[in-house]
């Protein structure tokens, strides 16, 4: 199948983990850390309910929420389903559905207002997903959108896939590929990249953190932030898996190999960072 939304893939540069932590180092005050969170920091699953972040992670992010300016996770999962799986980590931002949800400081969760005619449609979509599609299909409602999944029931890919483009033209809605997953979105201009681009616009030094291709956007974001400021130091990291391939590690800086190990890798940066 041909990927959609991956936007523009940058050019990769030579850079050690060493050289990115030293020139963090000096930018600790206006570093920000953003993570994508399926498969970035949460091992994938069978069943999208059931998966929690790995825990050196979790404990790692935790610790360096004090250390750099801000802590923001990035993903396609509603602003809620995060929180509740991040309840132990205090001063991380949220950014869910793509960044059409974000969570503000006082806990209250914002809607991007041009998405909301949107919700009826995502509903009634969804029943009819759940009808129409073969057995073996995960239907999973996110309020804004709607996401088709064949991780147990891999030969459905074909007819998911079809199902999906078709009630995508019929509705106007936009499509974004993931791993084993079909999503369909409002046609409303907000993505990973969007975020990531206007949350860096004060900052001096940025990670991402990503695994799919929906999160090259947000690397394409660093590396025209820094483009733009030579004194912006932005890294990209990619978290490895084989359904991706490597298109999102030939994106990235440096390559980590699952979220487990992205947990000593934080746990690394702490030592450091401190
Ligand atoms: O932006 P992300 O945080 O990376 O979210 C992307 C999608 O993640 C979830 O699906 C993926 O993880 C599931 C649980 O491990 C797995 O079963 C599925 O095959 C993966 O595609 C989530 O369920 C989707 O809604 C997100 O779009």
């Amino acid at each position: 199948m041909r990927p959609i939304n991956t936007g523009e893939q940058p050019p990769p540069r030579s850079l050690t983990a060493e050289q990115a932590w030293r020139a963090t180092a000096d930018r600790l005050e206006g570093c920000v850390l953003f993570f994508d969170f399926d498969g970035t920091l949460a091992p994938v699953r069978d069943d999208p309910t059931a998966v929690e972040p790995a825990p050196k992670a979790l404990a790692a992010i935790n610790a360096l929420t004090s250390v750099v300016q801000r802590v923001a996770i990035v993903s396609a999962r509603p602003v809620e389903f995060l929180r509740d799986r991040l309840a132990s980590v205090e001063g991380v931002d949220i950014y869910g559905l793509y960044g059409l949800e974000h969570m503000l400081a006082s806990g209250e969760t914002v809607t991007e207002e041009a998405a909301l005619p949107w919700v009826p449609t995502m509903a009634e979509l969804t029943d009819r997903a759940r009808a129409e599609l073969p057995e073996g299909t995960l239907v999973e409602y996110k309020r804004l959108s709607v996401a088709l999944h064949w991780r147990t029931a891999p030969h459905l890919a074909g007819v998911v896939e079809q199902w999906g483009r078709e009630q995508a033209e019929r509705l106007g809605l936009r499509l974004q590929v993931g791993r084993m997953v079909l999503e369909l979105k409002p046609p409303v201009d907000r993505d990973k990249g969007m975020v990531i681009g206007e949350a860096v616009r004060s900052a001096s030094c940025a990670w991402y953190f990503g695994d799919d291709v929906s999160d090259i956007k947000a690397f394409a974001a660093l590396r025209a932030r820094e483009a733009a400021d030579p004194d912006f130091f932005g890294v990209c990291v990619a978290v490895a898996n084989p359904e991706t391939g490597d298109e999102v590690s030939t994106a990235a800086d440096l390559t980590i190999e699952s979220p487990e190990a992205l947990g000593d890798f934080l746990t690394e940066a702490l030592h450091r960072l401190t």
